[in-house]
Formats: C-alpha cells, sequence, structure tokens
C-alpha cells in the first residue's frame, strides 16, 4: 500500500454531492521515507531505523517489511490515545504472516478481538500480577544465585547469553508448571523457533522458517505428551488455559508458546545487555556493591519489596538498560478504518502502522545531553545524585513519559513484573558478587537486533577473584561465599 503519496486525499471522509461543499483533503501525512538501500536497516538497527524515520516527529510515512508504506508514530501521547483503547480508536494488531504462523494465531499477542484478547488476558492476569510475583520472587533469587554461582566456579569463560535464557526459560518453566527434564529439549528447540524469524519468511526445509516450524511442530509434540502425562499442577497457569479452550488444544498451545518467546527471549536479552552494560562500568558495579552491602544488613538475603525498595540504584541500573538498550524497539499495528489523528492528519485504513516506542524515549528531553550513556542516576533523585539533586535520601524518580519499555495501552507487557524480578534477582545478586568479584567480558561481539537484540558470540563473560580487600568486604552468604573453594582462581 502506499500511503496517500502524500498529499493525494484518501477516500475518507466520503465525497459530499455539491463541488462547492466537497471536503478539503486531509493535509499529507509528514514523509519519513528512507532510500531503497537504507531499507533493510529496519531489520539490523530497528530502533535506528524508527529515529531515521521519524527525526523527532510525532508520526511520519516509511517504509516497513516488504517496503510498505507505513505509518511510524514516536509520541508517547498520541500512542497513548491509539493504543489505549482498540476499539474506540480503531486500531488493531498488524504483525507479518510469518509471525503468526511461528507463534499461532491464538496467542494472546495475536488475538486480533477486543473482546477475546481481553478474555484471554484476564485467563493469565493472576499469574503475572505483582502480588503473584512477589510470591515467585524466593523461587527466582534462588535460580539467580544457582545460576551466578556456578559462573563464578567456571573457569572457563561462560556464554552471558546462553545462561541468561537458561536462567530465564527456568523461570518460565516453572511458572508453567513443566517438569525439569522437558527444560534442555525444548530450549534447544525454542532456539531453532526463534531464529525462524529471520528473513526470508518463506517456509523451506531449508529455510530457518522451514526449520522453526519443524521446531515448533516438535514444541507441540512434546507440549502434547506433558498434557497427556497428566502430570501438570491443576491450579496451574496450562490448567487454566485447558479449562477456558477445552477441546481447542492448539490455543493452549499457542498461548504456551507465546508466553515462552514473550518471557524467554525478551528477559534474557535485557539481562545480557545489564550484565555487558556492569562488565563495561565496573563503577555501576561498585556502586550496586555498596548499596546491596547495605541492603543485606538492613534486611537480610531475601529480597523481599522492602528489600528491593531499599535498592533504589538497582531499579535505575535496570530501567537504564531497558532504556539505551531497548528489547521492544516498536510493535506493528494496522488501521482497520481511516484514523484521525490531530492536525486532521488522516492514517487510511488499512495501513500498516509501527509504533516506535524506543524513538519516544530517544526524544525524552532531560536525556538529549547524554542519551548515548549509559548512566543510572538519570533514574535517581535526591541524595546529590546530578540531576536535581536536593541531598536527601536518593530514590526513584518519576518516569518520564516518553519511557515506555513494555509497551503501552491494551497489549502493555503481561509479563512486566515478572521480568522485572528477573532482572531485580540477577542485579541485586550481581552487586552481591561485585564487591569481591570483577565482571570481564572476554569478546564484545556485534549485538544483532533482530528478532531480538543479542551478541552474536553470546558473549563469553568471567568472573575475576579481586585482591584481599575485596573478599575482606565479601558478605556471608552471598553467592561469591556459595562458591567458595570452587572459584579460588587467580585473578
Ligand atoms: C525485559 C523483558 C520484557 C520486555 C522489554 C517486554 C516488552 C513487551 C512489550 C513492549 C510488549 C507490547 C507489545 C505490543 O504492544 O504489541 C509486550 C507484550 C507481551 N509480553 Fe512482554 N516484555 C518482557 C518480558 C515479558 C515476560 C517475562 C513475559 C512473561 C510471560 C512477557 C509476556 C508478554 C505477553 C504475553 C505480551 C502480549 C500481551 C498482549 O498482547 O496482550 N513479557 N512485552
Amino acid at each position: 500500500m502506499r500511503v496517500a503519496a502524500i498529499a493525494e486525499p484518501s477516500s475518507f471522509p466520503p465525497p459530499h454531492d455539491s463541488a462547492a461543499a466537497a471536503p478539503a483533503p486531509p493535509p499529507p501525512l509528514p514523509d519519513g521515507r528512507q532510500p531503497w538501500w537504507r531499507v533493510p536497516k529496519q531489520l539490523l538497527r530497528p530502533a535506528a531505523y524508527f529515529e531515521d524515520v521519524l527525526k523527532g516527529r510525532d508520526v511520519a510515512v516509511g517504509q516497513f517489511a516488504v517496503f510498505r508504506d507505513t505509518v511510524f508514530i514516536g509520541s508517547a501521547p498520541l500512542a497513548r490515545e491509539l493504543l489505549g483503547s482498540e476499539a474506540r480508536s480503531g486500531i488493531n494488531i498488524g504483525w507479518p504472516p510469518s509471525f503468526v504462523k511461528l507463534i499461532g494465531s491464538h496467542g494472546v499477542s495475536l488475538v486480533a478481538d477486543p473482546e477475546a484478547h481481553k478474555q484471554t488476558r484476564a485467563l493469565m492476569m493472576p499469574f503475572f500480577s505483582p502480588d503473584a510475583v512477589a510470591a515467585k520472587m524466593p523461587a527466582v533469587q534462588g535460580t539467580a544465585r544457582r545460576y551466578l554461582a556456578e559462573w563464578v566456579a567456571s573457569p572457563a569463560p561462560f556464554s552471558a547469553y546462553d545462561g541468561m535464557k537458561r536462567f530465564t526459560f527456568d523461570v518460565l518453566v516453572l511458572e508453567l508448571g513443566l517438569a525439569a527434564e522437558e527444560v534442555s529439549r525444548m530450549s534447544a528447540l525454542f532456539q531453532i523457533w526463534t531464529r525462524g524469524f529471520m528473513p526470508p519468511t518463506v517456509p523451506l526445509p531449508f529455510t530457518p522458517m522451514g526449520k522453526g516450524m519443524a521446531a515448533r511442530r516438535k514444541i507441540r509434540d512434546t507440549l502434547l505428551t506433558i498434557f497427556a502425562a497428566g502430570r501438570l499442577p491443576p491450579d496451574g497457569l496450562v490448567a487454566r488455559l485447558q479449562a477456558h479452550f477445552g477441546d481447542n488444544t492448539e490455543a493452549v498451545i499457542d498461548n504456551i508458546i507465546t508466553l515462552i518467546f514473550a518471557g524467554h527471549d525478551t528477559s534474557s536479552s535485557a539481562l545480557t545487555s545489564m550484565l555487558a552494560a556492569l562488565a563495561a562500568d565496573p563503577r555501576a558495579l561498585a556502586r550496586l556493591a555498596d548499596e546491596q552491602a547495605a541492603v543485606l544488613a538492613a534486611h537480610g538475603e531475601a529480597l523481599t519489596p522492602a528489600a528491593v525498595a531499599a535498592a533504589p540504584y538497582a531499579t535505575a541500573v535496570i530501567r537504564e538498560t531497558l532504556r539505551i538498550r531497548p528489547v521492544v524497539a516498536g510493535a506493528m499495528r494496522t488501521a482497520v478504518r481511516d484514523v484521525e489523528l490531530p492536525g486532521g492528519l488522516v492514517i487510511p485504513r488499512g495501513c500498516p502502522m509501527a509504533v516506535a516506542f524506543s524513538a519516544m524515549a530517544a526524544r525524552e528531553p532531560a536525556w538529549q545531553a547524554d542519551r548515548g550513556e549509559f548512566r543510572p542516576e538519570r533514574f535517581l533523585t535526591g541524595g546529590g545524585s546530578g540531576s536535581g539533586g536536593s541531598g536527601g535520601p536518593e530514590s526513584l524518580a518519576p518516569q518520564p513519559a516518553g519511557f515506555n519499555p513494555f509497551g503501552i495501552g491494551t497489549r502493555y507487557c503481561l509479563g512486566s513484573h515478572l521480568a522485572l524480578a528477573e532482572m531485580g534477582a540477577m542485579v541485586a545478586e550481581l552487586g552481591r558478587l561485585g564487591g569481591s568479584h570483577a565482571l570481564e567480558v572476554e569478546q564484545p561481539g556485534r549485538w544483532e537486533e533482530f528478532p531480538i537484540l543479542r551478541p552474536d558470540n553470546g558473549l563469553p563473560t568471567r568472573f575475576v577473584r579481586k585482591g584481599p580487600r575485596a573478599s575482606a568486604a565479601e558478605p556471608a552468604g552471598s553467592v561469591a561465599a556459595d562458591a567458595r573453594g570452587l572459584c579460588d582462581q587467580p585473578a
């Protein structure tokens, strides 16, 4: 589709009966189209591509998948208006057919009917609410500690990305109530499945998509075997999906695949970025270590809500990671009818849309001077921490309107609390290690951004034990203490 080129009148509103009364055509949408050779950047560097198209504007026309004219949205208030209620705004999902094939059309993120979407979300919501996630925090923290102890003890560098994938996979499998023996098989299949999103999105036996679809069939078979064994918890998420969808087993499978994809690849990407950022910034790791030493002294080891609240710098590190390396740069939608925007602009019916979350954060006025730097302090206030430091105790600053790493509106991330718990457990435990160990990335590698931000070499990383000063500061009961004796490698 070519969007009214760009001053061409759309068929909306319909023509009146007299020429004199013909309504003025809507003003043209700003043109952000890129030369054809730059369009593949949408896959290689989506966040940068969004900025190229939008150039700081609220809205612009550019090209997206297979060069179709697409309306890009780069304003948080406008996105809030459009995504707040799909029924009212005339916006609905608009993912490419390859996504639908790989994920499955019943998956919550692909359900177009607003009522059916709401119902499917409501089914899953109780398992991802703040209370439900707080109850899971001990298990999430335990899993984080187990992995960190393994990595600290490893004489060879560990692959940070693979490690984070195992960590987040374990957490989700706990959530779904699947047995541990299925984990590694499913995890390996999911790795092949994820590559299925890579172009060319043609399902032939030798293409990534063909292999991804084959992996999907095996994931489906594994899930069917698990269902037949009848050992899933009767009050768990899968049982709830089964009770709701009845004989429609494919709907249950599509939703499990959606949850594993949405909840495992995203979080592991963010966790790997966080590890890379802390390895590159020993000052931030040291500050985390100081904060965690105080948290341990005041609250003990468990990451209770009070212990998390007492560590604003840890939360600031999480937010800064999500800001500087957005995991989900944007989301695809379609205008299901002509959609009128402020200023009389019109998105024609059927037009694809890209809601560019990353471009909204990139426009945030307070961050312009140093937006390329990793600086968690930008999310803090008070305590003389820089911007607006009042000299009082340091706390989290309100989040700016343009910062929406978990999306906006009706399809806001269902698992945001779980993602923040995973990142919170990992950042706290990293801080507890930070007094005694340095974090070193062996080879930074190249970061790929499609289908999800990740290092192409897995990010080989190791913990290196620090000298005597740091060991003295090592808190009892920390991951480092757990791994003592196994990790006494010379620095
Ligand atoms: C750092 C980690 C994560 C990030 C940055 C993230 C980001 C997002 C974003 C931006 C959306 C909205 C997409 C849209 O508007 O179309 C979304 C949706 C979703 N996320 Fe997450 N997510 C993360 C982790 C998780 C986790 C741990 C789960 C847990 C299972 C999860 C489950 C979902 C689901 C099911 C949806 C679809 C919601 C719907 O369509 O109603 N996500 N996520």
